[in-house]
């Protein structure tokens, strides 16, 4: 691979060329998820995962993608290429920017040139720290040599071919504002047309980065021929909140990243500003940036798969929760109109159309809440019905987070099945481990009191000691799902949730429980009966479908649940064919 500068001259372009508008109302997008996203620990992508994710930020319509640092390795140096010569050439809708970043010196600078000058719109990100205690201890000159690099390496990268270039004091914050204003005259002077105000280390507060964005702005000479970017850190939790302060002072360019993934806490969040912006627009006094909010979702998602960085579920605009309400008064009002609780648009960030609230079942939920979620299951409830389930939902909260369909559906049928099981559990033993099958020893009783023993082999400890069931109740049935849970809580109890059908040969229909809707004749099947998708009983088995039956148990031991499940599954099909 060469690492050689290439001969490429770019046309000399005027300002408003390399930038998307020249409406002052116009705030720029610069994301940075390629370059400052990858510098967050364990953030690395792959060639092929960064030119997915610079594809899909074409789509978002950002202005400007900072590829990556090409002299950091040839893997990076391969991925602005691929970047700038592909999605650099893309026709025919929002060309992006396409920038490599360089430390003000030669190699660098020669490296980006000959990764990003296939672009149509190619840019170099040079910088070099300003803050006494970068040029004394990191870099180790004094802040004429600083000027005079910054200044040397701007002309440079202008003689190697570079029309658009942005330079960054690093931790501007921290630097001289005056020492600042003369660095970036000096750039300005040499070619730059972009000036970076950055807060590095994410030391500042949106009170103080205003006016220091507003003094720059004021006491740079030449000024009036670059743009004034802001590039925030999180290291307070403040980097988007400083970004739209910036913003505020002027700056009209940001750079952020998707998620807000970067160095240490990372950068502002590209879809937290620019849903700010999008959102507050009276606020920020009619911005606007070029970002088509609907692809955000799907960006942010690809980001994740991309870097494996998780978004936490709390996460602004993105996170799994960001739309979701767990808590009965939230939820009682998004059900009765969705605009009490939610002030972001669901469909501008690329949610599902359906735009019905996401209402999160939980310790906290009221009955609003469940009988919305009763209804949508098919089950009318009111009164006291509904209490009595909304009692036992409670109850059930205390010892499990997440409350499930499966789970309000079990609290339905074990209130409509309070007769006496058919077949209760005497005791079960079984033998598992690593040498060869499993086997169980069960005791079952029945409602007259019988009892019977029975064991069987099997695959494992539950499928032994659903064999050995099956040898007692000699009826014929299958297992149709077997889902198996632990609970929340320091005992780590089993929760397993199965679903029976009878064995005639027929595809199943699982629908366990008597339902409100979905009978073609009015009529619900009868109390601890089992409802089914299409009609009643008759018409089912017209169908050739066969029924199917539900049970949970729960328990310290993960066989001991199953088999208690798969008890009250059974029971219930053992009834219904009884009362049939
Ligand atoms: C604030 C930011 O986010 S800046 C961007 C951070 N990104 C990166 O660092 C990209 C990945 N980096 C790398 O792969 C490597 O650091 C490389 C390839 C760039 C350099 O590697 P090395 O040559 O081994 O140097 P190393 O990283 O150890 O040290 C950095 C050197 O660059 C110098 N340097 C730091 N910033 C600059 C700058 N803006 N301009 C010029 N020189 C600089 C340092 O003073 C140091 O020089 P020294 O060797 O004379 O002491
Ligand atoms: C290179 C600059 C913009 C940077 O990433 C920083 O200062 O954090």
């Amino acid at each position: 691979m060469a690492l050689l500068p290439a001969t490429i001259t770019a046309t000399v372009r005027p300002l408003s060329a390399l930038n998307s508008s020249n409406d002052p109302s116009y705030v720029r997008i610069l994301d940075t998820t390629l370059r400052d996203g990858e510098q967050a620990p364990g953030g690395a992508m792959t060639a092929e995962q960064k030119i997915a994710v610079a594809r899909n930020l074409v789509l978002l319509g950002v202005d400007v993608i900072d590829a990556g640092f090409p002299i950091s390795s040839p893997e990076d140096f391969n991925a602005v290429k691929l970047i700038a010569d592909e999605v650099g050439n893309m026709r025919g809708g929002h060309e992006p920017v396409i920038m490599a970043a360089a430390r003000c010196s030669k190699i660098d600078i020669d490296t980006a040139w000959a990764a990003v000058s296939g672009a149509r719109r190619p840019r170099l990100g040079t910088f070099i720290a300003t803050s006494e205690i970068h040029m004394k201890h990191k870099l180790k000159k004094n802040a004429d040599e600083v000027v005079a690099i910054a200044r040397e390496m701007v002309a440079y990268a202008r003689s190697v071919g570079f029309q658009d270039i942005s330079f960054a004091a690093e931790d501007s914050l921290r630097s001289d504002k005056d020492f600042l204003c003369r660095i970036f005259g000096e750039v300005i002077k040499a070619g730059a047309r972009t000036v970076i105000i950055a807060d590095t280390v994410g030391c500042s507060m949106p009170s103080e980065i205003g006016g220091f964005v507003a003094y720059i702005r004021d006491h740079t000479p030449g000024i009036e021929n670059a743009i004034v970017s802001i590039h925030c850190h999180n290291d307070l939790g403040l980097a988007n909140a400083n970004t739209l302060a910036g913003i505020e002072a002027g700056a009209r360019e940001v750079e952020v990243t998707i998620n807000g993934i970067g160095e240490r806490a990372g950068n502002a969040a590209l879809e937290e500003v620019v849903m700010a912006i999008k959102c507050r627009k009276e606020l920020m006094g009619g911005l606007y940036t070029g970002v088509n909010t609907k692809y955000l979702i799907a960006t942010s998602k690809m980001v994740v798969e991309c870097t494996g960085l998780n978004v936490q579920p709390h996460k602004a605009i993105v996170g799994a929760n960001a739309f979701s309400h767990e808590s009965g008064i939230h939820q009682d009002g998004v059900l009765k109109f969705k605009g009490t609780y939610e002030f972001i648009s669901r469909e501008d960030i690329g949610l599902d159309l359906t735009s019905e609230p996401s209402i999160v079942l939980g310790k906290l939920s009221g009955r609003h809440a469940l009988k919305s979620r009763l209804l949508k299951l098919g089950y009318d409830l009111d009164g006291t019905e509904l209490d009595d389930i909304f009692k036992k939902f409670k109850l059930l909260t205390a010892k499990k987070k997440n409350i499930t369909d499966d789970d309000i559906e079990e609290l339905v049928c074990s209130k409509s099945m309070q007769s006496e099981p058919i077949w209760s559990l005497g005791y079960l033993q079984v033998m598992h481990g690593t040498m060869g099958f499993s086997t169980a020893v069960v005791k079952l009783l029945n409602v007259d009191g019988q009892e019977r023993i029975a064991c069987s082999m099997g695959r494992g400890p539950v499928d032994a000691a659903y064999k050995a069931i099956d040898n007692i109740i000699q009826t014929p049935m299958k297992l149709v799902e077997y889902k198996n849970s632990f609970l929340d809580g320091i005992h780590a109890i089993s929760l397993t949730q199965v679903v029976v059908s009878e064995d005639n040969g027929n595809i199943s229909t699982h629908c366990p429980c008597t339902k409100a809707n979905g009978y073609s004749n009015g009529h619900a099947p009868s109390e601890g009966a089992i409802g089914h998708s299409n009609g009643n009983d008759s018409s089912k088995k017209a169908n050739g479908h066969a029924m199917s039956f539900s049970g949970s148990g729960e328990s310290t031991d993960l066989v001991v649940s199953s088999v208690e499940a798969y008890l009250r599954a059974v029971n219930r099909m053992v009834a219904k064919k009884e009362s049939s």
